[in-house]
């Protein structure tokens, strides 16, 4: 695409007397190749202004900018690059997502479990679908790594237009308060945005519970506000969580809601809980109905139901989405139970936040009629004052606590524990900064009913100590454990 075609879609832009053809956006100089146009991105760790040149030398041929450079290409000045790059981004890949159905999930808990729900439903009535998240990012049958669990805009109108390119209709994926705020998702043309809901964490970024309320409501804030083609569009609210009264308030898209305690268009009544799924009552604008859910606890039935209503509100058959719920599978991590032959129950949970942990040791005591050994730690770099939180549900619920590390990052391991220690007062739990050790630790103790949840890293194949990667599984550690003992 020339230069000028794709300044059209910055307004206000003086474009530049040359014309060069563009072959593509990198905002990473170290991605640049001859033809490309660069974008410099101050980030939180490096600033890409100072890497133009650097960019240049490799072929850069037009730089976006927030401040002047002297350079001897175009340099296009904007006052946000990041939103800029976005827009860019967009235009460059063709509007891929006007081309396609979009569902956006956010919420602090859930996200990964409910778009892996949507996405089976929609698999399951024939639909070709494109899955973007904190484990992958799937393409059909495809499957690529990621970083982040929503990419920066280039990544991301990257993946939807080979999603286009390999006839996806529909996409779901998990939108971040961080990606929200970076406007990484703008660009992006939503069909339905789903909120699951909303507790701590993430508070070293948004600094205030307020700050990460309001970031979560630019998701609906601007749904239906676009100069979209697709219409209608859907806000599926979390009916339970007080943030949704705001969310609903701030939409212009129709709003559908769902939920266990108050009235909602799909709520679920009359739950029973059992050690392989619960079973519930569906009230909905299809009638009532019998649910048998495979997966275990209330917060499932919450993201069932966020699913079931996200399909509906997307026109998939009712009896279809009914059979494909039943069927739910699991999600890598998230209740993964480890089975070795042994007398005793051993769960790895993605659980990171004190609603999740909480969420889960609940659930745990809904069939446990044991011990309860529970092994967590907390990321570092990441909200410390969730830590003494997840350390007094862990001691609240847990009758056997172990605290030890998450990812550590660049945090001291021990330091990173004694603030979980300031959560607790007259509680035995044990120590054992060292992940293996710990979850070894729990397994030998364990005996016949025992329960045994590892929790926090859930699918996480990696530790991330200092600034080194290691290999580090939980599934496999506590299978070794289990084979060891
Ligand atoms: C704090 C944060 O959110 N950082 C994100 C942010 O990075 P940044 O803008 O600060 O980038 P930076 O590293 O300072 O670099 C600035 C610019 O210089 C460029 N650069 C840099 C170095 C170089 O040698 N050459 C070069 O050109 C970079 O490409 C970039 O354009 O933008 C990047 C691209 O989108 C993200 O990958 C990165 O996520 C980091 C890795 C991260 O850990 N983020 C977490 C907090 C996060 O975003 N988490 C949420 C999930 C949260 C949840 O559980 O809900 C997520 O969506 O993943
Ligand atoms: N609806 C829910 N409400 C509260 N807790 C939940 C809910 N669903 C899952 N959880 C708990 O939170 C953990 C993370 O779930 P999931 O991965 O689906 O959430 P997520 O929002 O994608 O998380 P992340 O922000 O890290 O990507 C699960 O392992 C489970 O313990
Ligand atoms: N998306 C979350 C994941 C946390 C997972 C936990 N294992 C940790 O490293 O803190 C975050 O980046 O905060
Ligand atoms: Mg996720």
């Amino acid at each position: 695409m020339d230069l000028h075609r794709l300044l059209q879609s910055l307004p206000f832009i003086e474009a530049p007397e040359e014309n060069d053809e563009i072959i593509g956006i990198s905002n990473n100089h170290q991605k640049v190749e001859k033809g490309h146009l660069f974008i410099c991105i101050k980030g939180h760790s490096f600033d890409g202004h100072n890497f133009a040149e650097e960019a240049i030398n490799k072929g850069a041929v037009a730089i976006v900018a927030e401040r002047p450079l002297q350079l001897e290409v175009p340099v296009i000045l904007v006052k946000d690059t990041k939103k800029a790059m976005a827009i860019l981004a967009d235009a460059f890949y063709h509007h891929p997502t006007q081309k396609m159905h979009l569902i956006g999930i956010t919420g602090t808990n859930g996200k990964t479990t409910t778009s892996h729900m949507v996405d089976s439903i929609f698999k399951d009535a024939e639909h070709s679908t494109g899955l973007i998240g904190t484990i992958n990012i799937k393409i059909g049958s495809k499957v690529l790594e990621t970083k982040n669990t929503t990419p920066d805009s280039l990544e991301l109108q990257k993946v939807f237009h080979e999603m286009v390119e390999e006839k996806i209709d529909t996409a779901i994926m998990e939108v971040s308060s961080h990606a929200l705020v970076q406007g990484r998702v703008n660009g992006c043309d939503y069909d339905v945005a789903v909120f699951t809901n909303l507790s701590q964490d993430h508070l070293d970024y948004h600094h205030t519970m307020a700050e990460y309320k309001r970031a979560k409501s630019l998701l609906f804030s601007k749904l239906g506000n676009t100069y979209s083609t697709k219409h209608p569009k859907f806000a599926v609210l979390n009916a339970d969580d007080e943030v949704t009264e705001l969310l609903a308030s701030e939409t212009s898209a129709h709003v559908v809601t769902y939920g266990i305690n108050k009235a909602a268009d799909f709520q679920a009544d009359s739950i029973t809980y059992h050690s392989h799924g619960v079973t519930f009552k569906l009230l909905s604008p299809e009638g009532e109905r019998e649910i048998h859910l495979p997966l275990a606890g209330e917060f499932n039935v919450y993201n069932a139901l966020a699913a079931i209503a996200t399909a509906y509100v997307s026109k998939i058959p009712f009896h279809s989405i009914i059979q494909s719920v039943e069927q739910a599978k699991g999600v890598p991590g998230r209740f993964e139970l480890v089975n070795g032959g042994q007398k005793f129950a051993v769960i790895v949970d993605y659980a990171h936040t004190p609603d999740g942990l909480e969420n889960v040791l609940r659930t745990i005591q809904q069939f446990a009629d044991k011990r309860v050994f529970c092994v967590v730690g907390c990321g570092g770099d990441r909200d410390p004052s969730k830590r003494p939180l997840m350390a007094q549900i862990a001691c609240k619920w847990a009758t056997d606590p172990i605290f030890t590390s998450d990812n550590p990052r660049s945090e001291d391991p021990s330091a990173i524990i004694e603030d979980m220690k300031k959560g607790v007062v007259g509680k035995r739990y044990l120590i054992e900064p060292d992940r293996k050790k710990a979850i070894e630790c729990a397994i030998d103790l364990a005996e016949e009913g025992d329960v045994v949840l590892v929790a926090g890293k859930g699918h996480e194949t990696y530790q991330i100590i200092g600034d080194k990667v290691y290999d580090f599984d939980d599934r496999l550690v506590s299978l070794n454990a289990i084979m060891k003992k």
